[in-house]
């Protein structure tokens, strides 16, 4: 969704920082205040140095000291307290978008870059502070500056002023045209930088297939490539900016020797004296500066539209799966789960689950097999709420679980994926994910139950050993059972394990089936099924062909069905010897 750029959408984040922004406005007119007080003496000064009063000369000159301490205050006060503002606005943003992104269903991540995501939350949030930080305290002095000085110019000399200013709406237009262009190239050039980090994060996580595929000189071309676009773009932007300071600075000499021109004019006719015309050009000399930093603020304020526009594109991404605003928390359960003519596709035109009714008692082990790609991992992803049914209920004890709060449901359920993911973190930490208090208790019994409390106490660090990234490596084995202790933690009622297809070392594999014996006991599993072994102990075992379930039984009564699942069998067991 295409969302209008404003940074007005910032506003929200940025008011309630608003004792830091009086703070930095009182600086701000101090500081202007103070800066129109310097034309005014280098005027006495001219003055007195035409008559060589040296004591008037110290006088001023004295006075002059004072205000420029005073205004390097104020100056100091605008830059610090403007600064806060724009850094806890950044903060709250980034907060807030980090918040949001967590609220979108599996749907969003499962569609999007990971580093795209990653550099919107860095990067851009980061531009948007500066550019806040800049014009809070930069483009607001600026302006003022702008806004005064030209009065106190017309007030010492309106013709001289008019003359001055004649070619300011030029200028000012030509930097607008500037500005919408460099705007257009900044989309480009963010959104080819976020596709590179996109690129990287993707190559970085599956290295071990680059090296597999001996693939590092066909990344690194690749890579190249999107670098060399990236250069581009950048360089587009920054050749319109070395235009832009030329053709100002050239029509702001022009307007500076037209002043030269009508000041000699006026001084030969007497209607300005040379004290005057010094007065006159220390006013014209404070007011370069502040357009030189409006031109450049102007421009990185163009650029940076395009990082609020990428932020806010995310802000407005709503989920998918939404709680109902009278949702209660789920009480703990027994575990009975039943699906109820469920109908599911992914894409409306390409149907999953179709009419799949399903019962499953406290306690009962329910295997799921079928070919692959027939939906026994859409149909577990339905019970966990990543996806809601089109059509159809799906019941915990007798509950719909759209009536109850997304986390309570969760907490319901253990996971043992097929992949493991460890985060950089402790063991404990790993296993008690996700707990803000670590019971270490709990923790230990659930490593106990997982066969992995052995392994992990032979670390010298035992449960504080860190695992993760830049953490001790840990076999396959040892990673599924810390899984198998990360799924029972919380002593779910119910727990889904899903089946690793990657073979384990027999004695490994003892272990880890071992540990899956134990946590299944009085607990409702199911059971996403490859191996035969977890199929025949199953009280039920579902056949699921094309999104229904085509056979339901036990081992025994589905093996003299001689059906499909007779015939999934002998292929196993063919394959197997
Ligand atoms: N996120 C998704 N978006 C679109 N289609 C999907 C998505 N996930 C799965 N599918 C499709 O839904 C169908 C069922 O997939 P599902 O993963 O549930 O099958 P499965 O039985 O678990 O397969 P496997 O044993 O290979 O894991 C497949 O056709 C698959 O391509």
């Amino acid at each position: 969704m295409k969302v209008r750029s404003s940074y007005w959408q910032l506003l929200p984040y940025l008011w309630p920082q608003w004792p830091l922004l009086i703070r930095g406005l009182a600086c701000i007119l101090g500081f202007v205040l103070f800066t129109l007080a310097v034309p005014y003496l280098a005027g006495q000064v001219a003055f007195y140095l035409g008559q060589g009063n040296v004591n008037r000369i110290a006088y001023w000159l004295g006075l002059a000291t004072v205000v420029f301490l005073v205004r390097g205050l104020c100056q100091y006060g605008q830059n610090v307290f403007m600064i806060a503002a724009a850094l806890n606005m950044v903060l709250n943003l980034r907060k807030r978008v980090y918040a949001h992104l967590h609220k979108l269903g599996l749907d969003y991540f499962e569609t999007t870059q990971t580093g795209d995501l990653t550099y919107r939350l860095t990067e851009d949030i980061d531009r948007v502070g500066e550019i806040v930080d800049k014009l809070s305290h930069q483009f607001l002095s600026n302006f003022l500056q702008l806004i005064a000085i030209p009065i106190y110019m017309l007030y010492l000399n309106w013709p001289l002023t008019l003359a001055g200013l004649i070619l300011a709406p030029l200028m000012a237009w030509l930097i607008g045209q500037f500005g919408q262009r460099l705007l257009v190239l900044s989309r480009q050039s963010q959104n080819q930088v976020s596709n590179l980090s996109a690129m990287l994060t993707e190559v970085f996580s599956g290295i071990r297939v680059v090296q597999a595929f001996a693939a590092q000189e066909y990344e690194v071309k690749r890579f190249n490539k999107e670098a060399e676009i990236n250069r581009q773009a950048k360089y587009r932007a920054l050749q319109l900016k070395s235009i832009q300071f030329p053709v100002v600075g050239f029509l702001e000499a022009v307007s500076i020797m037209l002043l030269f021109l009508l000041g000699g004019w006026q001084i030969s006719q007497n209607q300005l004296t040379a004290q005057g015309f010094i007065s006159f050009l220390a006013a014209v000399a404070l007011l370069i500066q502040p357009i030189d930093l409006m031109i450049s603020n102007y421009n990185e304020y163009k650029q940076t539209e395009a990082s609020v526009e990428r932020i806010f594109e995310l802000m407005a991404k709503e989920p998918s799966i939404s709680e109902k605003s009278n949702a209660q928390a789920m009480p703990r359960v027994m575990g009975k789960v039943e699906y109820r003519h469920v109908d599911f596709a992914y894409n409306p035109d390409q149907p999953v689950l179709k009419d799949l009714c399903l019962n499953a008692s406290p306690g009962d082990v329910i295997a799921l097999v079928g070919s692959s790609g027939a939906g026994k991992s859409t149909l577990i992803n339905l019970l966990l709420r990543f996806y809601d049914p089109q059509k159809g209920q799906i019941l915990v004890d007798d509950i719909d679980i759209r009536d109850v709060t997304l986390t309570s449901l969760r907490h319901q359920i253990g996971i043992v994926p097929q992949d493991v993911t460890l985060f950089s973190g402790t063991i404990a930490e790993n296993i008690g994910y996700g707990q803000e208090k670590l019971d270490i208790s709990a923790i230990q019994e659930a490593a106990k139950i997982a066969n992995a409390h052995s392994f992990i106490t032979q670390f010298s660090q035992g449960y504080h050993t860190w695992v993760g990234e830049r953490g001790v490596n840990l076999s396959g084995g040892q990673r599924q059972r810390l899984a198998i202790a990360r799924a029972v933690a919380n002593d779910p009622r119910i727990l889904i394990l899903d089946e690793a297809t990657s073979a384990l070392d027999s004695e490994s594999e003892a272990l880890v089936q071992e540990a899956l014996e134990r946590v299944m006991q009085n607990r409702t599993v199911f059971i996403i099924a490859h191996r035969l072994s977890s199929v025949r102990r199953a009280d039920c075992i579902l056949v699921i062909e094309q999104g229904q379930v085509v056979e339901a039984g036990t081992h025994s009564s589905l093996l003299s069905q001689e059906g499909r699942y007779a015939r999934f069998y002998a292929q196993q067991l063919y394959t197997d010897e």
